[in-house]
């Protein structure tokens, strides 16, 4: 959401560019997303947005740009570490740890304190199904097992700026809700929800507000119901009919 109250900016990205030798993955592209929302991030494949995410994590480092998060340069490592929760595509997860010990592990990097670790490690693990292959290995596990032991992982620490790349991709429907629930829950608490997906009926059920991006620029930004709007296919349209119109309109113009 555009802002004018600074304080309550937790996601600012200012210019930002990032080129790969010759090739340009991201053209000055400028945000801020404000605390308690959610920010539906969506483009066609090669867009851009998991290279936005990894600048908005300071993983990656922009070729020109800054990312401040709630007000702190996202250079400055130490201070983002407890700021921010991310969860990549493919699910960091160590296969021969449980998910047990992989949550504890994480729990300490992030200096839990070990009692509400644990309380908080047995809420998700019962929350998301897991309770009962806890202590077994995760090389063991499914794919949707290993992504919902990753999304845990991101929010443990209750992250005031949580990145999802692909949250639900390979989750049955009742993880998939899990998932769209912890994000509306964390929102209300505050937390600022960068929410990347193709699949565009959870952007349509969570999100505040959605940023297309096309071709390394971001082409589209408002409520999702203003960017739907702009489908022009009545009041039917969807959110779906939106992106392949304002993707298909930036292609033309493209040629
Ligand atoms: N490490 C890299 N080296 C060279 N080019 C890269 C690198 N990472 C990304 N790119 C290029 O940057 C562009 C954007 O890639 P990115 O992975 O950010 O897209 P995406 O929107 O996340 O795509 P998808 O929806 O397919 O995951 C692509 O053209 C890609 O080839």
């Amino acid at each position: 959401m555009v802002s004018t109250n600074a304080d309550a900016v937790a996601i600012e990205a200012n210019d930002l560019q990032k080129t790969y030798g010759t090739e340009t993955a991201l053209d000055t592209v400028s945000f801020s997303i404000e605390t308690g929302t959610v920010y539906g991030f969506l483009g066609p494949n090669g867009a851009g947005k998991t290279t936005t995410m990894r600048l908005l994590t300071g993983l990656t480092q922009p070729t020109s740009g800054t990312v401040r998060i709630c007000g702190t340069a996202v250079d400055d490592r130490r201070a983002i570490a407890s700021l921010v929760g991310y969860l990549p595509e493919t699910p960091p997860v160590y296969e021969a740890f449980s998910a047990r010990e992989q949550l504890e592990y994480v729990a300490e990097l992030r200096d839990i304190p070990a009692g509400s670790a644990t309380e908080r490690i047995e809420q998700y693990l019962d929350r998301f199904d897991l309770a009962d292959d806890a202590d077994k290995r995760i090389s063991t596990y499914s794919k949707g097992m290993k992504q919902k032991t990753a999304f845990i992982q991101s929010v443990l620490h209750d992250p005031d700026v949580l990145l999802l790349d692909e949250p639900t991709s390979g989750l049955d429907p009742r993880a998939a809700r899990r998932i769209r629930e912890s994000i509306t829950e964390l929102a209300d608490a505050g937390t600022a929800v960068f929410l990347s997906t193709h699949i565009l009926p959870v952007v349509e059920a969570v999100a505040d507000a959605v940023g297309v991006l096309f071709d390394g620029r971001l082409v589209t930004e408002g409520t999702p119901e203003g960017v739907t709007s702009l489908a022009e296919t009545g009041e039917d349209g969807t959110l779906e009919d939106a992106f392949l119109a304002v993707t298909s309109k930036e292609a033309a113009t493209d040629r």
